[in-house]
């Protein structure tokens, strides 16, 4: 490792609460050991998040290797200047994959505006089975290192995959056969930048979530990512381990699993100590089940153990699903950016005029019905969500 880099990862302060990860090891999981998949068991059912020691192995070497040359890649895409990458921003268009400017997203019900800078490079795109999108040379010209990292990636979830399989009791493939690299699907990986923040707004960087995928791989040198740990109301930092990266469990998990494994509340903050001067660049690997997966609870296995409820659905194919999630996250956005453009009389003025003129054409039985619909479909939905996941997600 270049010894900047380890000074990067030593400057991590010793005096912050810190999140208790457990170390599992890739080689051990390669090797069949019985012991690591059932501590990768344990890991995925309690805090959803755990680091995956990646040296000793061959697939885990390649795998730290190419996350290296992506982050060259990385701080070499946001050398960029700004209106070069806004060309690759197609929110607009209702595209999820591309650029995403500074404060583009909010983090709170505050209206807070998130500060990063994200680019989503979709799968498909990288692997030639979608249209490409447009993308600036330094990317087009790294597609082959584009699609080496995902398919590291891929070795290496698989062997994830089969061993949270066998300690479910499912058939080993259960997880692959709904994450094929062949088949499209919203897998991406995703570049973020966090300048250093002035000291009076060191705040959240990106907003509290659960991821929606299957499962997430994390390369971080810096701090700022914090877990909530389970039934407390503290939020504590993970800090980066060399050799390692950050895993976590995503909402698809939890819903395969009918709750068994557990997606955890997560989100991004300025780094801690002296560590708050710097750039911060975080590297995403997010796995997500094919398209035409549908979400909803496995058969077999220990998911037949969990009883039923009446609340649970037939499952939306995962296309749907993220876009319904996606909408949210954008609904809820846009809602922010309207509150915090007006005052709270004027929007509740401008609320108030407009449904007492739909009173006054006559829209009364009609209001009437769409309120008392959409209470019920929210309060339908929020038993339904309430049950797997928490919100927002990302
Ligand atoms: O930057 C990080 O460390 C975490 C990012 C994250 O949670 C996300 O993009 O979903
Ligand atoms: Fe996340």
């Amino acid at each position: 490792m270049a010894s900047n880099m380890e000074e990067l990862y030593s400057s991590f302060p010793d005096d912050v609460p810190t999140a208790p990860l457990v170390t599992i090891s890739l080689q051990k999981l390669v090797a069949e050991d019985g012991k690591e998949k059932e501590r990768l068991f344990e890991a995925s059912k309690s805090l959803g998040f755990f680091y995956l020691d990646m040296q000793e192995c061959d697939h885990g070497k390649t795998l730290l290797s190419g996350s290296e040359e992506m982050f060259d890649l990385m701080e070499r895409f946001y050398e960029l200047p700004v209106e070069e990458k806004l060309k690759y921003d197609f929110a607009a268009e209702g595209k999820y994959f591309g650029y995403i400017g500074l404060g583009a997203e909010v983090v709170d019900g505050k209206g807070t505006r998130e500060k990063n800078e994200k680019y989503n490079i979709s799968k498909d795109d990288i692997l030639s089975q979608s249209d490409p999108l447009p993308a600036p040379s330094i990317i087009t010209n790294n597609r082959p290192a584009l699609s080496n990292y995902i398919h590291a990636n891929n070795r290496v979830l698989t062997t994830l995959f089969s061993s949270l399989a066998e300690s479910l009791n499912l058939p080993a493939s259960t997880f692959t056969s709904l994450h094929r690299l062949s088949s499209p699907s919203g897998c991406h990986i995703r570049f973020i930048r966090a300048p250093p923040q002035p000291i009076d707004q060191r705040t959240l960087t990106l907003g509290e979530h659960t991821d929606f995928g299957s499962l997430t791989i994390l390369f971080n040198r810096i701090g700022g990512l914090q877990v909530k740990l389970p039934n407390t109301t503290d939020w504590v930092y993970v800090r980066p381990m060399p050799g390692c990266a950050i895993v976590n469990l995503g909402d698809a998990m939890v819903k395969f699993t009918a709750g068994i494994l557990r997606s955890n509340l997560h989100r991004v903050v300025s780094p801690p100590g002296s560590q708050a001067d710097m750039v911060r660049y975080s590297l995403v690997f997010f796995q997500r089940p094919e398209y035409d997966v549908k979400m909803r609870r496995l058969e077999g296995g220990l998911v037949d153990g969990v009883p039923k409820d009446d609340g649970e659905v037939d499952g939306e194919s995962t296309r749907e699903w993220l876009k319904r999630r996606h909408q949210g996250r954008k609904g809820f956005t846009m809602l922010m950016n309207l509150i915090s453009r007006v005052s709270p009389r004027t929007f509740a003025s401008t609320f108030l005029a407009v449904i007492e003129s739909l009173y006054q054409e006559n829209k009364k039985q009609w209001i009437t019905s769409v309120i008392v619909k959409n209470l019920i479909k929210l309060f339908l939905r929020y038993l339904h969500l309430s049950r797997y996941c928490s919100w927002p997600h990302h």
